[in-house]
């Protein structure tokens, strides 16, 4: 049976739990439980802290887990990223008091907090900077504020959390962050694994396309082909209205209207777009 760890809490629970769901697995019902058996998939769900959830596969006590980019570097674990999941976004950064550094040099001899030191040490040391790191658990803007640091590295999504602190970035962004899908480095497949990740990838799929169907005249079926390529090849159908046919082609979701207005200056008709629940590619 096939070992899945999933975040219990925070910024990757729900959207965890819903890919989770969207590839046909039985999820938890109540967010306090800690396990979840799915037989008749063959796995077996535990639900941990996204920062615990890297040492778990690494160890090899789970197969498989669903973590941030971010924590799994952090935590130095013997895991590795096997699918990037599409959700969970976001910078990890260097920020300092607005106007106090413009630089990651700045930062030669100045106290840095952090719930990631195991990003920034090796960071800085890579780059010959010599400072004091702070390890904090969380609400890390507070530090500079509170005297325990001159500057922070954490995680940035919309910023509002800086600005209310007074704090600016500054320098190139340490790392991007994503939610992962990891395994276990250097080690053999886990049984069971193949049929899991098809599914996810297949939500992920089914997550940035749509289906789109549309009726054109078969003079312009090469122009039209060209816009709605497919992953494969578009199917084309007879209609049984003379010199006309029927075409059904994968589009990414975000290129979808463009395609459709392209599409109906070449004189397609009865353009459709449909979601697709859930494939196999
Ligand atoms: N707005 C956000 N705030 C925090 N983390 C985010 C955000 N957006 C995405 N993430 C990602 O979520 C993960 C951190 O999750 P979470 O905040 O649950 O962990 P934590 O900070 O260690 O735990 P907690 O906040 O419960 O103490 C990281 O991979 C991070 O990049
Ligand atoms: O850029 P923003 O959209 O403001 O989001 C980033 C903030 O959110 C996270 O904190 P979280 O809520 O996880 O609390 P924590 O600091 O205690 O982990 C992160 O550590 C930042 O503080
Ligand atoms: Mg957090």
């Amino acid at each position: 049976m096939l070992k899945i760890a999933v975040p219990n809490k925070g910024a990757l629970a729900e959207s965890a739990a819903q890919m989770l769901t969207e590839a046909g697995y039985h999820q938890r019902r109540n967010t306090k439980d800690l396990v979840t058996l799915d037989p008749d998939n063959d796995v077996e769900f535990f639900y941990l802290r996204p920062r615990d959830i890297a040492i778990y596969v690494g160890e090899g006590t789970l197969d498989v887990g669903i973590t941030g980019r971010d924590l799994l570097l952090d935590s130095g674990a013997k895991a590795a990223e096997n699918i990037s999941l599409g959700f969970g976004a976001s910078t990890f950064r260097f920020a300092a008091p607005i106007g106090a550094m413009s630089s990651i040099a700045d930062l030669a001899g100045s106290r840095i907090a952090t719930s990631y030191p195991g990003i920034v040490q090796p960071y800085l040391a890579e780059r010959g900077i010599s400072a004091d790191v702070v390890r904090l658990d969380g609400a890390v803007e507070s530090s500079v504020r509170l005297g325990v640091a001159d500057a922070i590295a954490d995680v940035v999504e919309t910023g509002s959390t800086l600005k209310q602190a007074d704090l600016e970035v500054f320098g190139e962004p340490i790392l991007s962050s994503e939610a992962v899908l990891i395994t276990r480095r250097d080690a053999p497949e886990p049984e069971g694994f193949a049929v899991f990740k098809r599914r996810i990838d297949s939500v992920l799929v089914a997550r940035t396309y749509i289906m789109m169907d549309y009726d054109i005249r078969v003079d312009q079926v090469e122009r039209a082909v060209e816009l709605t390529p497919g992953i494969e090849s578009p199917t084309v159908s007879p209609l049984h209205r003379e010199g006309w046919v029927a075409v059904r082609s994968m589009v990414p979701r975000d290129a979808a209207q463009k395609v459709m207005d392209s599409l109906f200056e070449i004189g397609a008709r009865g353009i459709l777009v449909t979601d697709i629940l859930a494939c196999r590619i």
